[in-house]
């Protein structure tokens, strides 16, 4: 394997979005359709985590502890994990999802300085209510040690604390998104900010 760059890559010349939202938005849901229409590679922060944690690393362990409580884990971590996934998958790359990140603006920052810029940032917003219904609703299957009320009540408490600081960041960038709809109409609108990305 070829030695990591220590500087940003700045040869991504491919689109990266980011796509945010509290836990239950959408963004699993819409990230499938996207990577079905774009081909975009799907990198989720959770399932990266999540991963980690099953190798059972040491790291993974510290992650566990974190993840349960409803927490934000290390930026580095976080950043270290992307941005190794992205380099992995740059050469066959039509472009990157990067569902989940930042949750914080000081990660944002990170990400634009130590990997690329971004292209666009959707963000899938909807009330607080819909969020932990859709939850309860996911929990029934997923078996996430993180979907059940208790930590649900701490993961919406986190979203709501970051958030607004992270987008407040983008201006033009910024594509906010009402995710009350069905899954139908909220792509419909994805696609009117994606299809300019990959127009020649
Ligand atoms: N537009 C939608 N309308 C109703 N339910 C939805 C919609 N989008 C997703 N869901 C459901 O809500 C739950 C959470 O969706 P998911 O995509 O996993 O959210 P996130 O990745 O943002 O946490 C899932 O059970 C999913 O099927
Ligand atoms: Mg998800």
């Amino acid at each position: 394997m070829a030695p990591e760059p220590t500087t940003p890559s700045t040869d991504i010349k491919v689109p990266i979005i980011w796509v945010l939202g509290g836990p239950g938005s959408g963004k699993g849901t819409q990230c499938e359709k996207i990577v079905e229409k774009y081909g975009f590679t799907h990198l989720s922060s959770g399932d990266l985590l999540r991963n980690e944690v099953k190798s059972g690393s040491p790291r993974g362990k510290e992650l566990t502890e974190i993840m349960e409580k409803g927490e934000l884990v290390p930026m580095d971590v976080v950043l270290d994990l992307i941005r190794e996934a992205i380099l992995k998958a740059l050469p066959d790359s039509k472009g990157f999802l990067i569902d989940g990140y930042p949750r914080e603006k000081e990660q944002g920052i990170a990400f634009e300085k130590k990997i690329a810029p971004v292209s666009v940032v959707l963000f899938f917003d909807a009330s607080e209510n819909t969020l932990v219904e859709r939850l309860l609703g996911r929990a029934k299957t997923s078996g996430r040690v993180d979907d059940n009320e208790e930590t649900i009540k701490k993961r919406l408490n986190t979203f709501n604390t970051h958030n607004d600081q992270v987008v407040e960041q983008y201006t033009e960038k910024l594509k906010k998104i009402d995710a009350e709809r069905d899954t139908e109409a909220i792509f419909a609108e994805v696609q009117t900010y994606l299809d300019p990305l990959v127009q020649a």
